[in-house]
C-alpha cells in the first residue's frame, strides 16, 4: 500500500491504494514504517510522500469510520512525519483532501503539481478536519481563510494554495522530478521553522471578531447542520489555546460529530449518491455489463419552462439542441428567457461571456419536429397528457433515426404506454426533471418493460455528462419521487384535524425542509393542483364539490378547492395558504386570519372535531406515510435499493441531507417503531390507504434475515 524506494538518496514512499489512495490502516502503516526507516537510512536525505495513480491520498478511508479502527491514527503518522530528522517533501496532485491534506501539513514542504486542488471536504460528512487540520491550516493562511476552507469544505486549487501559502511551489510538468529539485533547493535549511506545531497562528489576536463574524453567517445559512459550527470552535481553539490543548479540543469535538446522527447521515449520503449511479436490471442488464451510446445533439419538444430548463442544461454540458415549438411567439420567447437565464449564470460568475455565445451558438429554435430526423436523442416537455404525448411520440417514430432515443420528461405517466404507440419501444424512456430544470440536481430516469439497456445506459450517462444526479425508476404511477411523496395529502389532513399551515410548515422547516409544504404549494400555485385533482375526478368519472369528504372509498381535503374557488392561487395572485405583500413584491408569507377561518368553517360544515395536534405526530403522519409508499416501492422493484429513494429526495425534495432520506431517517428512528406507528395510523385512518403497512417493511422488522441484501441499506448499522 505504500511503496519504499530509494533514489538520489530520496525516500520515496509512493501511495497506492487505488482508487483515491485513502488512508486505509496499511496506508498509515505503511506511511509510519517509511518514515521511521527512512529517518533511521544515513543513506537517505530527504523523504518524499506522492500518490500512485490519479492523486495524492483524498482523505482518510471513510469506510473505516463505520467501524471500529486500529492504530496508528493519522495523528500519530502526522506527528512521526513531523518529527522526522530529514527533511518531508509532500508532492501533491490530483485531489489532496481531508486526512491527505493533513498529512501534507504535517511535512516540512508542500509542492503541488499545477493542476491538483487541495480542500478540507470533512464538513460535508458532518465531520472537522480531526488530524490537526483545524489547527495546522490557521497556522499557514491567517484564520479568515481556514475559516472559510473548513467550514465550506470548498476546493482550491494549486494557484490559490500557493496564494493563501498552503503549498510553497506550484510545478509542471514530471512531480517527482520537480519535487527532488525543489528539495534539492532546500535541502541544509533548518527544519524547525518549517514544523507547524511550533509556528503561532499571526492573527490570532483578532479571532474573537472573525468567530462571531462566521459563526453569525454559518448560523444563517447551514441552519440545524451542527459540523460547520464544530469546526469554527475548533479552528478558535486554535488561536486560543496552546497547541496540544487546540488539538485536545479538536479531537474532542471530531469525536462528538463521528458518533453524531448528523455525520452518519451524511457519510451515508456520500456512498448512496454513488451507489445511485449503478443500476441493475430485472433481466440482469446492468450499469456494469451495459454501455451507453454517445449523444452528440438533442431536441427538446416543448418551450415552456420546463422544456427550456432541459435545453439549458444540455447546451451548457457542450450538447447542440434543436428546440421545437409550435407556438412560434411562445417559441421566440423562450429563446429570449434562455438567453437571460444564461446572462444571469455571468452576472453570478457561473460562467464566462464567451461560454455563453458558445451555448447559444449551439441553440437553434423549430416550429415543428420535421427538423429532428438527425439528432440522437429527443426529450419530450409538452403538457402532461398521455394522448398528446402519444401523438407526439408517434410523429417521431415516423421521422428519427432508427438508432434516436425518444424520451418523455413525464412526472407520473406510464413509459409503456407511451411507448406503445412506436415501432421501437426499446428507445423509449422517461427523463424526468425537476423544476427549475437548469438548477435541480436530479434526474429521474424512468424504463418501461421494454426499454433497452442501452437506452438505460444512455440516460444514466447523459445525466452524469450534464452534472445531473441521475437514479433509475421502474415506471409507476408518479414513479420514485412523486408516488411516494405523501406529505401534502397528510397535512392538508392535519390541518382539518385541528393544525394550522404554518404550525406544519414551522415543524416541516425546523425538522430541516427548505421550505414547509404550504408555502412550496403557494409558490408552485394552488391551480396547479386543482387541475390534477380535477383530472383524476374526470378520469373517474365524479365531480368534486367543496363538501367532497371521500373520493372511491378514499379521504379527501377539499381545502386547497376552496382557496382555489375565492381565486387564492398562491403566491402570485398574493394570497394563497399564506398572504404576500406584492405591492412591495415581497415574496415573504404573511399568516393570514382568512385562511384560519375558511378552515375553521370547512371544518365545522364537515363536522370534524379540532384538536390539538403535536409536533411529533406532524412529523410522523407526513414522513412515515412516505416512508411506508417507500418500502412498498421497494418491494415492487420500482426503486432498486433504498439508497435511489433517499437521493431522489435529497436533490429531487431537498431533504436535509444531514438527515439521509426519508429511508435512511426510518433506520435511525428504528424501523420496528415506524411500523407500529405507520400500524396505528392504519388503524386511526383505515380510508387512507397510504396507511396500509408494507409487507416488506413488516418482514424486514419480523424477520430481517429473509430480507434480499438490496433492499436494505449497505451503508449503515440501521436499528431494526
Ligand atoms: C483522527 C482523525 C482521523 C481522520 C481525519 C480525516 C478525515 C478525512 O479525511 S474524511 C475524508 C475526507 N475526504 C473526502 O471527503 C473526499 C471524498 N471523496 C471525494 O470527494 C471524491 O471521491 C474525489 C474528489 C476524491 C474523487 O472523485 P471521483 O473521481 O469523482 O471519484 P468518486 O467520487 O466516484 O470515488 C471513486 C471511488 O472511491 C471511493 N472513495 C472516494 N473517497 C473515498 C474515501 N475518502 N474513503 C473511502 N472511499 C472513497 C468512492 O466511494 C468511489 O467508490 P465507489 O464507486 O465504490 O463508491
Amino acid at each position: 500500500m505504500v511503496d519504499y524506494r530509494v533514489e538520489d538518496q530520496f525516500a520515496i514512499l509512493e501511495i497506492n491504494n487505488p482508487p483515491v489512495n485513502a488512508l486505509s490502516l496499511h496506508v498509515r502503516e505503511g506511511l509510519l514504517n517509511g518514515v521511521l526507516r527512512a529517518s533511521a537510512d544515513n543513506n537517505v536525505k530527504a523523504i518524499i510522500l506522492i500518490g500512485k495513480g490519479k492523486t495524492f491520498p483524498s482523505g482518510a478511508d471513510i469506510k473505516e469510520f463505520s467501524r471500529p479502527g486500529k492504530a496508528p491514527w493519522l495523528p500519530e503518522v502526522g506527528h512521526t512525519i513531523e518529527s522526522s530528522n530529514k527533511p518531508v517533501f509532500s508532492a501533491l496532485h490530483g485531489t489532496a483532501l481531508g486526512g491527505g491534506l493533513e498529512i501534507a501539513l504535517f511535512s516540512h514542504y508542500r509542492i503541488a503539481e499545477k493542476t491538483a486542488k487541495v480542500g478540507f471536504p470533512e464538513v460535508h460528512l458532518g465531520l472537522l478536519p480531526g488530524a490537526e487540520g483545524t489547527i495546522r491550516l490557521p497556522r499557514l493562511t491567517g484564520l479568515v481563510i481556514a475559516m472559510e476552507m473548513i467550514t465550506s469544505g470548498r476546493q482550491v486549487s494549486a494557484k490559490e494554495a500557493l496564494k493563501f501559502g498552503i503549498v510553497d511551489k506550484v510545478v509542471e510538468g514530471n512531480l517527482l522530478k520537480e519535487t527532488k529539485a525543489f528539495a534539492k533547493s532546500v535541502l541544509g535549511q533548518p527544519l524547525e521553522p518549517r514544523k507547524l506545531s511550533l509556528c503561532g497562528v499571526k492573527d490570532a489576536d483578532q479571532v474573537d471578531k472573525y468567530y462571531e463574524a462566521a459563526l453569525k453567517e454559518l448560523l444563517k445559512k447551514y441552519r440545524g447542520v451542527i459540523a460547520p459550527v464544530s469546526c469554527l470552535k475548533s479552528i478558535r481553539g486554535s488561536a486560543q489555546l496552546p497547541y496540544k490543548e487546540a488539538a485536545e479540543l479538536e479531537r474532542t469535538l471530531f469525536s462528538e460529530l463521528m458518533s453524531g446522527a448528523q455525520s452518519a447521515a451524511l457519510r451515508y449520503s456520500f456512498f448512496a449518491e454513488r451507489a445511485a449511479s449503478r443500476w441493475n436490471l430485472p433481466n440482469g442488464a446492468s450499469s456494469a455489463n451495459s454501455k451507453p451510446l454517445t449523444i452528440k445533439s438533442a431536441a427538446v419538444i416543448g418551450a415552456g419552462t420546463m422544456g427550456s430548463g432541459i435545453a439549458i442544461c444540455l447546451i451548457r454540458s457542450g450538447i447542440p439542441v434543436i428546440l421545437v415549438e409550435q407556438n412560434e411567439k411562445m417559441l421566440e420567447n423562450a429563446l429570449r428567457n434562455i438567453g437571460y437565464i444564461l446572462q444571469g449564470s455571468v452576472k453570478l460568475g457561473r460562467m464566462t461571456v464567451d461560454q455563453r455565445s458558445d451555448c447559444l451558438r449551439i441553440l437553434q429554435g423549430a416550429a415543428s419536429i420535421e427538423k429532428l430526423k438527425d439528432v440522437d436523442i429527443v426529450i419530450e416537455a409538452v403538457y402532461e397528457n398521455l394522448k398528446l404525448k402519444q401523438e407526439i411520440f408517434e410523429k417521431l417514430d415516423k421521422i428519427c433515426k432508427p438508432t434516436a432515443l425518444l424520451c418523455s420528461n413525464t412526472s407520473t405517466l406510464d413509459i409503456d404506454l407511451i411507448a406503445s404507440v412506436t415501432s421501437k419501444p426499446d428507445r423509449v424512456a422517461g427523463t424526468h426533471f425537476f423544476a427549475p430544470a437548469y438548477i435541480m440536481k436530479l434526474l429521474e430516469n424512468i424504463y418501461g418493460s421494454k426499454t433497452s439497456p442501452i437506452t438505460v445506459a444512455t440516460i444514466m450517462d447523459l445525466g452524469k455528462k450534464i452534472g445531473k444526479i441521475s437514479v433509475l425508476s421502474k415506471t409507476c404511477d408518479g414513479f420514485i419521487a412523486n408516488r411516494m411523496n405523501k406529505i401534502g395529502t397528510e397535512a392538508a389532513f392535519l390541518v382539518e384535524e385541528g393544525a394550522l399551515p404554518h404550525d406544519i410548515d414551522q415543524v416541516l422547516e425546523d425538522f430541516g425542509m427548505p421550505m414547509g409544504v404550504f408555502k412550496v404549494s403557494d409558490l408552485s400555485g394552488i391551480d396547479i393542483g386543482w387541475s390534477i385533482r380535477q383530472e383524476m375526478a374526470k378520469k373517474q368519472g365524479i365531480t368534486l364539490t367543496l363538501e367532497t369528504h371521500y373520493v372511491s372509498g378514499e379521504r379527501y381535503s377539499s381545502l386547497a378547492d376552496r382557496l382555489y374557488n375565492l381565486g387564492r392561487l398562491g403566491l402570485k395572485t398574493g394570497k394563497g395558504w399564506y398572504r404576500y405583500n406584492n405591492a412591495s413584491n415581497s415574496r415573504k408569507p404573511i399568516i393570514d386570519p382568512d385562511v384560519t377561518d375558511m378552515i375553521l368553517n370547512h371544518c365545522e360544515k364537515l363536522r370534524i372535531k379540532r384538536r390539538q395536534i403535536s409536533p411529533q405526530e406532524i412529523i410522523e403522519r407526513c414522513l412515515y406515510a412516505t416512508v411506508n409508499e417507500g418500502f412498498k416501492i421497494l418491494e415492487e422493484g420500482v426503486a432498486e435499493k433504498p439508497e435511489d429513494i433517499d437521493i431522489v429526495w435529497q436533490y429531487g425534495f431537498s431533504f436535509p441531507r444531514y438527515r439521509g432520506g426519508p429511508m435512511f431517517y426510518a433506520s435511525q428512528v428504528g424501523l420496528k417503531k415506524v411500523y407500529e406507528r405507520i400500524c396505528y395510523y392504519h388503524e386511526s385512518f383505515p380510508y387512507s390507504k397510504h396507511w396500509l403497512p408494507s409487507d416488506l417493511l413488516k418482514k424486514l422488522v419480523s424477520h430481517p434475515n429473509e430480507v434480499p441484501i438490496n433492499l436494505w441499506m449497505n451503508y449503515t448499522n440501521s436499528k431494526l
